[in-house]
């Protein structure tokens, strides 16, 4: 089986995901790859021309095919309407199965289009409520989790984007302090924007009348949720915990600054009890009951290479 047609869904090997863009040049310098990595870990140039080159391919396509309904719509309307927004991409997933490094190759590999050459990334941990809010609403262990986020901010900040708003500002998060900061981004006049975050491809929740509100995902063009067995993402975890100890953690300016002189055992122990009483619940719970909402889902092996794409193709 190298292709199952899966009435809306096309499962496809990576073999055969891999052949789509196989006269496609690699845009990206082995530096370029190297300085996209997380914490480092190799992420191989074989696997970027095999299964990220194939993506970007689909995203142009599918923003080209958006472009074109837009002037189709406009002649329509036969009036002039104002210039398209941004095209906007969400990237779902749990907890450290490789969203950010997935969103960073994205952005570089998108970025190489003369049609699309400004993209900026917006993670959504800048929408979680500041620390102090969090601990008075008892929500201090529940980060990540729905409740945790300003989601009104954050359907607001989607919405002004998708209504062509200039200079939309996110806030930002800092993984050292554990806290919001007082930075923000702000959105130059971007062709996509990539939203990145645990909860995007969430289903609308319902306002006090009990009707359905909207949605982040209702605003998005194109889903892409990054998926694996739950095994390999708890040792990833545990295994990005112990490196963190001995980089970030080790400042004594972070927020786990305790955690940096705790033995390998201890460190193992620590991040396990973090991923069974915060991170695996809420997978389970809120994160992967999202997949089917994704466009595209890119299956991930125990080595972080993708195994199978599944894609919608209406
Ligand atoms: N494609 C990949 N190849 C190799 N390692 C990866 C890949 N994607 C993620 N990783 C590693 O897996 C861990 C989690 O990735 P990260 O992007 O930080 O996850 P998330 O943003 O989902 O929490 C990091 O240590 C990262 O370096
Ligand atoms: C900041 C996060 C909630 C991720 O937020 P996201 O950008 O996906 O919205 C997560 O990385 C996190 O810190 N979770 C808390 C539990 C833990 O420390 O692993």
């Amino acid at each position: 089986m190298v292709s199952r047609d899966q009435g809306p869904y096309v499962e496809l090997e990576r073999s055969a995901w891999a052949d789509l863009a196989d006269d496609v040049p690699q845009p990206l310098s082995v530096e370029q790859i190297e300085q996209l990595r997380g914490l480092g870990d190799e992420l191989d140039p074989v696997e970027v021309r095999e299964v990220y080159l194939p993506l970007t391919e689909l995203i142009s396509l599918r923003i080209r095919t958006a472009t074109e309904l837009w002037r189709a719509t406009e002649a329509f309307l036969r009036q002039p309407q104002p210039e398209r927004t941004p095209f906007v991409i969400g990237i779902a997933g749990s907890v450290a199965v490789g969203k950010s490094t997935t969103a960073r190759l994205l952005r570089e590999l998108l970025a190489q289009s003369p049609d699309h050459p400004r993209v900026q990334l917006v993670t959504t941990d800048g929408f979680l409520l500041p620390n102090a809010e969090l601990e008075a609403r008892g929500l201090l262990e529940r980060k990540g989790f729905p409740e945790s986020y300003d989601r009104k901010a954050l359907l607001r900040f989607i919405i002004d984007v998708k209504s062509g708003v200039e200079k939309v500002q996110a806030p930002v998060y800092s993984h050292l302090t554990y806290d919001r900061t007082d930075e923000v981004v702000t959105l130059d006049d971007p062709d996509i924007v990539i939203v990145e975050g645990l909860n995007v491809l969430a289903p609308a929740g319902t306002r006090g009348d009990g009707s359905p509100g909207a949605a982040v995902s209702d605003y998005f063009d194109f889903g892409i949720y990054v998926d694996a067995s739950s095994k390999d993402i708890r040792r990833w975890y545990v295994e990005r915990f112990l490196k963190l100890r001995k980089t970030a953690f080790a400042d004594p300016a972070s927020y786990f600054h305790r955690y940096s002189t705790l033995t390998d055992d201890e460190a193992e122990t620590r991040a396990g009890e973090l991923w069974d009483t915060i991170n695996w619940p809420n997978l389970r719970e809120n994160i992967q009951t999202t997949r089917g909402r994704a466009d595209l889902v890119l299956r991930k092996g125990p080595d972080h290479s993708v195994k199978w794409v599944r894609f919608r193709k209406m």
